[in-house]
């Protein structure tokens, strides 16, 4: 179907959509809280039984990061910690003159650092251009197939870059540059991936007799006997690979929320296994770690023509490579913001861009290559790498050997658009097919997260409780059915944790205001001391005996900071404290600031987005609340129990993967869960979570133990990826 044929019909559609959100008829108003507005989802069906989750070793922990080490998180000019309490507020308050979008990118009438679940559809309602000029697709030819037309992004690669020699299948090392004859380039490339020497450049000290050895390719495993203590190889033995993973966001650097933790860990534990890893995160603010590498090209936006320099960071064994562009630069604190049409130009911007990284950015003097290489996408905004991996080279008889896998943090955000903007993302007429998609909120649209799924050689969702949920009609957001027919792709692994940043041991938003560092050890006496100064520095009755119950979140529909708002009744008449940290939706930024008004002796209600704050509520308090709505893995109650921190939360999703409801007759679990995202259910979960902190202090010492004692490492769930990526590779 040509765009031109839909357009009227899509844009009917798109402008009905203006106050319609993907819930649609699912959602449901939840309580009666002064303070719901009615967008919230209610989300509630029969989750399916839990795998038995593998008891995993005791905590393994980076007990050598060091303080204020390289991978402490800086302050960022978004965090408000230390900001007095009306500037704190006025944080998250920023208003661009653009029409505002959500967090990933859809029209919400919050700031950018939200994500507001409830009306990313909403943005589908404009449909006018207000900054890109419309143009076809460009055509720059630069390999033709035999009877078909090329489009290339890029606009001034010159053919021995862009070629490398590829690679059969079967040879998997990333050091071995070998080609193996199919289709070999007629220039050379540039970079020789043979040059390639892993060892020198992560900086292992080789033994002389080690450096001797003439080997290379898949039978040099045994030439890595350095790495760590194991003395076989890396980790991923013969599996070894070159591996770009590709993100909008990327703590330390740039974080609204979970993607970033992921992007910032997982590469890490990637590289630790042996694998040549590669982070490409758009860089939206001056990074003192990178430096600029000096290559500049240009590519294709919506018509635009847009200079691209890359920045470089070697990090933990990662190379960190950050695309400057002017799409990009000073949106630090703001990363989703301006009309929908804006980030989308910035996000296929980015995609090109990044699937090209591996022929232009010669790290550490060389390119990756694109020979046994994946590439991980993460969420909506990256969902276009896939197909233009696909649309511009593989269908070409180019990068034979490079796969992509795509990653779903949150389906609830897709990237959709009216179906005549689809000129705009450049793809031969007949992708449109992968894009469009009709269902009964969304209308006809293009949806960039649906052409993805469908495009990814492998897909990964955040756990395995979230992909069962993903399948359903509920949980789905619409994409449920290409979820269905693609279930044979598809795994879940549940997240990690960073035991550089999240770990109570070496925090380093410990160290200051009368926190302190503490392990399963000394956690009496250090949780004791965290929570004294957290409700020091928050103005609170400094006291043992009292619950201190925390939330940290973005504010909106998802996270069901709303159902803690209705149950706050209940919640006022215990002998309790709560503290909420959150920025989001401005009615329930609103509400957070009326409960604390409202409450002074119980209640803080933290507006802004503070690091340090979310580390040492997460140590200081007792319980972590988490009313999710749904979760696909959640990474605040992995943070949590790895900090003897309870957690309460409704059981969904990862929520539901990952915390173990307590028994108290045979004394397991790890805390409490619910069944309903609804006030009286939570509050019945707290009734006995209350109880148990008052009444049965060897029950509560041993749920905290636990918690502390699970390997919750980001080396367990990367061993996982492996198996992914592998299959990947070997799938044709
Ligand atoms: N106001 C604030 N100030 C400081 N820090 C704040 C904050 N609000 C949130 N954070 C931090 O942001 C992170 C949020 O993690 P979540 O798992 O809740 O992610 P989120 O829902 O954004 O992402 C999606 O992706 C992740 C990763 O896959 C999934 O775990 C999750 O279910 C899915 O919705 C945590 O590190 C938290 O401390």
């Amino acid at each position: 179907m040509s765009s031109a044929a839909v357009s009227s019909s899509s844009s009917t559609f798109f402008l009905a959509l203006a106050s319609a959100s993907p819930g649609g008829r699912r959602r449901a108003r939840v309580g009666s809280s002064p303070f719901h507005t009615g967008a919230s989802l209610s989300f509630a069906f029969w989750a399916p039984p839990s795998p038995p989750r593998a008891p995993r070793d005791a905590a393994l922990v980076r007990a050598e990061a060091e303080a204020g080490g390289k991978d402490a998180p800086p302050e960022r000019s978004g965090d408000a910690a230390r900001l007095p309490r009306a500037r704190r507020n006025a944080v998250s308050k920023r208003r661009d003159p653009l029409q505002p979008v959500g967090r990933y990118g859809s029209a919400t009438g919050n700031t950018a650092r939200t994500g507001a679940a409830s009306c990313q559809n909403a943005a589908l309602a404009d449909v006018e251009i207000k900054s890109i000029v419309a143009a076809p697709p460009t055509s720059i030819v630069k390999f033709p197939a035999p009877g078909y037309r090329m489009i290339l992004p890029s606009g001034d690669i010159a053919p021995e870059t862009v070629l490398p020699a590829p690679k059969p299948l079967h040879e998997s090392p990333a050091v071995d540059g070998d080609s193996n004859g199919i289709a070999p380039p007629t220039v050379e490339p540039l970079v020789q991936e043979a040059t390639w020497d892993f060892k020198k450049y992560i900086g292992f000290d080789e033994p002389d007799e080690a450096k001797d050895d003439s080997r290379v390719g898949a039978d040099d495993a045994g030439s890595f006997e350095h790495y760590g203590d194991n003395d076989s190889g890396p980790l991923a033995g013969e599996n070894v690979m070159n591996v770009i993973v590709v993100a909008a966001e990327c703590s330390p650097w740039c974080k609204t929320g979970g993607l970033g933790d992921v992007v910032g860990a997982l590469p890490k534990a990637l590289a630790r296994r042996g694998h040549r890893v590669m982070v490409v995160v758009p860089r939206y603010g001056d990074y003192v770690e990178a430096f600029d590498m000096g290559i500049r090209k240009y590519y294709k936006a919506a018509g635009q023509d847009l200079e691209v320099n890359y920045f470089h960071a070697f990090i933990d064994g990662v190379d960190f490579v950050f695309i400057d562009a002017p799409l990009f630069r000073h949106r630090q604190d703001d990363i989703y913001g301006g009309s929908r049409q804006e980030i989308m130009k910035r996000m296929i911007l980015f995609c090109k861009v990044a699937v090209e990284v591996p022929w232009h950015v010669p790290c550490g003097g060389v390119c990756y290559g694109d020979g046994n290489l994946v590439f991980i996408a993460n969420d909506w905004h990256t969902a276009l790498l896939p197909v233009y991996l696909k649309a511009y080279y593989r269908d070409h008889g180019l990068m034979q050997y490079t796969r992509s896998v795509l990653v779903i943090h949150n389906i609830a955000h897709q990237g959709r658009g009216p179906v005549d903007e689809f000129p705009y993302m450049d793809l031969p007429e007949h992708y449109l097919q992968h894009f469009e998609l009709y269902d009964p909120v969304g209308g006809e649209h293009a949806n960039i997260f649906a052409a993805g799924l469908k495009m990814a050689d492998r897909v990964v969702t955040v756990s395995r409780g979230y992909l069962w949920e993903l399948k359903t009609v509920e949980g789905g957001w619409g994409l449920h059915d290409i979820i269905r027919s693609n279930d044979w792709k598809i795994n879940g692994i549940v997240n990690g944790i960073d035991h550089q940043e999240w770990n109570p041991k070496v925090d380093v938003h410990l160290r200051s205001d009368g926190y302190t560092n503490y392990s399963l050890e000394t956690l009496d006496a250090g949780k004791r001391q965290c929570k004294a100064a957290l409700q020091r520095e928050l103005g609170l009755e400094v006291r043992d005996d009292v619950p201190l119950l925390g939330f940290i979140g973005r504010l909106d529909g998802q996270k069901g900071v709303d159902i803690i708002g209705d149950a706050m009744p209940w919640i006022a008449g215990q002998d309790v404290q709560l503290v909420m940290l959150g920025t989001g939706r401005a009615d329930l930024e609103r509400m957070l600031q009326h409960l604390e008004r409202e409450h002074p002796n119980k209640v803080r209600g933290w507006v802004g987005f503070s690091v340090p704050m979310a580390h040492r509520i997460t140590a200081g308090a007792d319980v972590l609340v988490m009313p999710s709505r749904f979760e696909p893995c959640g990474l605040n109650q992995l943070y949590a129990m790895a900090y003897g921190t309870v957690p309460v939360v409704h059981a969904v999703g990862g929520l539901r993967d990952t915390v173990a409801p307590f028994d108290p007759f045979s004394d397991a679990g790890l805390g409490w869960t619910f069944d309903r995202a609804e006030a009286n259910k939570l509050i019945e979960a707290l009734r006995h979570c209350l109880d148990t902190y008052r009444n049965y202090e060897e029950s509560w010492k041993s749920l905290q133990a636990r918690g502390m004692s699970q390997d919750l490492s980001w080396d367990h769930a990367a061993e996982l990826y492996e198996d992914v990526l592998v299959k990947a590779k070997y799938q044709w």
